[in-house]
């Protein structure tokens, strides 16, 4: 049950009054919360019309760094064929800047995925590399399986593990998915159990965390913390992270839930962008700027490199300049209403001035 004022609220408040710990040992017990911005890769592989340019994914990318954030998906090494957005990914590598303490992760989806990537960075050698983070990818049910990667969770794993140990082999981090943990959209109500194992075997092939993917957006809070309550009896609610897509408006919701379920790695999208392409329906990922908003005066703290956070009113701005590029409105709620009281106080202003 939802209990944000109880517990672990007070948890995390008497943490923070802890000066000894430090953001590298963030987790459960801290009050740290750290977000993963998925916008240049979940949210932007579903886009119709032609491919967005590298130049413009890689600005993206690098406006996501200088407003603070520390771990940025910048794409993806799958076949162009079934995800068209994510072609040129090796092209955003290469023209984004890459600042030292940065992870850029690209997601994989097989060998031949993590093949290119290697060969790109053995042939760009520099100092910090391209990416030093790549992301594997399965989920809870056969049917989404078969849809996204084209064969069944048990095949699905059984191609990820030598994945996952080539990528360690060559000093990668590794990060897992695990898609439609609370429903999915061909078979509906998703068995907890199942996502427990798969994430289970996700951290044993070597993931240093799994992200926990409600990608249909349906979930609410109640569903949220029953689901990790069960896949915390074999993972480490530390090794867990969330990420909630906005479908059903639950998407903050959800992610309270999953901070007073001990979690602390959200999974977030500037403007909301997104949305997978074999889920139908659903929408963007939870906008980051709304994740910042409300975790202000809170005793959460976002980890980030302005001014030791990830600057609100700057990822405002972004995900304006990214809906606009691709030709719409931010659809981040707290994007919106920054928007809307900046242009009335402009507007005050105006009125101010006149009368003088
Ligand atoms: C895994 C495959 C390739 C299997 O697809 P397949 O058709 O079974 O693969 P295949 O081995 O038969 O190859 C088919 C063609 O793709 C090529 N190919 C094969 N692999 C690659 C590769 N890595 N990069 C580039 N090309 C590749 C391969 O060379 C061949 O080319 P052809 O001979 O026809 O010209 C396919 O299903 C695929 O790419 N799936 C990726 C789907 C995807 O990216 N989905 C979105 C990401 S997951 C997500 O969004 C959820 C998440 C993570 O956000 C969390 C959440 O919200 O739940």
């Amino acid at each position: 049950m939802l209990r944000l004022t109880s517990r672990s609220l007070l948890q995390a408040s008497r943490s923070a009054t802890n000066p000894s710990r430090t953001l590298a040992t963030a987790a459960s017990s801290s009050n740290v919360v750290n977000i993963v911005e998925v916008g240049p890769r979940d949210g932007l592989q579903n886009e119709k019309g032609s491919v967005i340019p590298p130049e413009l994914k890689a600005e993206l990318v690098d406006r996501l760094v200088q407003a603070g954030v520390t771990n940025v998906e910048a794409g993806s090494f799958v076949s162009p064929k079934w995800v068209p957005q994510m072609a040129g990914t090796a092209e955003v590598l290469k023209r984004k800047t890459t600042e030292p303490g940065v992870h850029y992760a690209v997601l994989v989806p097989n060998q031949r995925g993590l093949d290119d990537l290697l060969t790109l960075l053995s042939s760009e050698s520099q100092s910090p590399p391209l990416t030093d983070e790549v992301s594997i990818f399965t989920a809870a049910t056969d049917a989404f399986t078969r849809a996204n990667l084209n064969c069944s969770i048990t095949e699905s794993l059984t191609r990820l593990t030598p994945v996952a140990r080539t990528a360690l082999d060559n000093g990668l981090r590794v990060r897992g998915y695990v898609s439609v943990v609370i429903a999915c959209p061909y078979t509906g109500k998703v068995d907890y159990k199942r996502v427990r194992e798969v994430a289970k075997e996700l951290l044993e092939m070597g993931c240093y965390e799994v992200s926990l993917g409600d990608t249909v957006g349906q979930g609410t809070p109640f569903e949220v913390e029953e689901m990790i309550a069960e896949v915390s009896k074999d993972v480490p609610v530390s090794k867990l992270a969330g990420h909630f897509h906005d479908t059903f408006g639950t998407a903050v919701a959800n992610v309270l839930a999953a901070l007073d379920s001990g979690i602390r790695t959200i999974d977030s999208s500037v403007g909301g962008l997104g949305g997978c392409p074999y889920s139908p329906g659903a929408t963007g990922n939870v906008a980051t700027e709304d994740v910042l908003y409300a975790l202000q005066n809170s005793p959460y703290t976002v980890a980030g490199t302005s001014n030791g956070t990830i600057d609100l009113s700057q990822m405002s701005d972004i995900g304006w300049w990214i809906s606009e590029k691709l030709g719409r409105e931010s659809v981040s709620r707290v994007g919106r209403a920054i928007r809307a009281r900046r242009t009335r106080e402009e507007q005050e202003k105006e009125k101010a001035r006149s009368k003088l």
